[in-house]
């Protein structure tokens, strides 16, 4: 029997109707399917559409048209029931870090809070000690902010808190909106480690960004939208590479090119260097 993809979209249409009546169509005609345990980096402009598909995957916005499937079941025709079953098997980072924790918890509370009400037969302590060790994948440790609320914590910190508190549950699909937009070149980098380790444990991964060359550490996959539409999708490497859509090119050519010249020691000094591609980025 053929295995199931995790996610399955068929040409799917998403639009907004505003106040005066007029429709807009934030996606459009999209189809694409990611398997268990793979990984799809969703690229373009603001306002290309790429929240409105992460809504859409786990039915927060309704199609107009066309259909998801998650590991096998079309959205449109579960009871709310069954859709709440499979949301359970999803975890969701959404792109605004401010306002999506809760107020009331630190950050500890706030990682260990998904597991605790999910109570999968493991003791508070045991939530406790795997949500430290979550965020300490993720750098943050130490009681100060550990024990922050979210008002207490950076927009970087925010979001780290947001990706350990989608991950406690070990989802079997991780959606991603943006979760390095606020982080320093080495926490990206970081960061893509941790989701790596997740993949390779067989979650599936769709992850949104506006930056290509990231796109291409996160995922082994690339879809380029324009204006709600599909414009590329293939290979990370292969669409890096050999872009075939005009748009890929000029998003590509926007990449900025650091100096090739190396540097001499005394700069490195003391100082933290990250290897990004063939560049190096030193941070102060
Ligand atoms: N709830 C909504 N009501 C009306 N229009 C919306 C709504 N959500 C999104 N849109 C519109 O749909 C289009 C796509 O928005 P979306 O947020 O999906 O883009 P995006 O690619 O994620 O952008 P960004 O990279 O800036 O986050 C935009 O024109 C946006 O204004």
């Amino acid at each position: 029997m053929a295995v199931e993809a995790t996610v399955r979209v068929q040409n799917l249409f998403v639009s907004f109707r505003s106040r005066s009546g007029g429709e807009h169509r934030a996606v459009a005609g999209l189809s694409f399917a990611v398997e268990k345990g793979g990984t799809l980096a969703v690229v373009g402009e603001s306002g290309s559409g790429k929240t409105t598909l992460l809504r859409a995957l786990i039915g927060l916005v309704p199609p107009e048209a066309g259909s998801v499937a998650l590991f096998g079941h079309n959205l449109q025709e579960l009871a709310a029931a069954d859709l709440s079953k499979i949301r359970q098997r999803c975890g969701y980072v959404p792109q605004d870090p401010y306002g999506a924790l809760p107020p009331s918890l630190t950050a500890l509370g706030a990682v260990m809070e998904p597991a605790v009400i999910a109570r999968r037969g493991r003791t508070k302590e045991d939530v406790r000690a795997r949500a430290k060790a979550l965020l300490a994948e993720l750098g943050l440790t130490g009681e100060r902010v550990l024990d922050s609320r979210a008002v207490g914590l950076s927009g970087g910190q925010r979001q780290r808190v947001e990706l350990a508190r989608a991950l406690i549950l070990e989802p079997e699909l991780l959606l991603c909106d943006e979760p390095t937009s606020m982080q320093d070149v080495s926490m990206r980098g970081d960061i893509i480690a941790v989701l790596r380790r997740h993949v390779a444990r067989g979650m599936s991964l769709i992850f949104v960004t506006h930056d290509l060359k990231l796109a291409a550490r996160a995922a082994e996959r690339i879809l380029v939208m324009q204006r709600g539409r599909l414009c590329e999708e293939g290979a990370a490497a292969e669409v890096l590479s050999h872009p075939q859509a005009s748009y890929t090119k000029d998003l590509i050519a926007a990449i900025p090119v650091l100096p090739a010249k190396p540097l001499p020691e005394a700069r490195l000094k003391g100082k933290r260097l990250y290897r990004d591609g063939g560049n190096d980025v030193i941070l102060t």
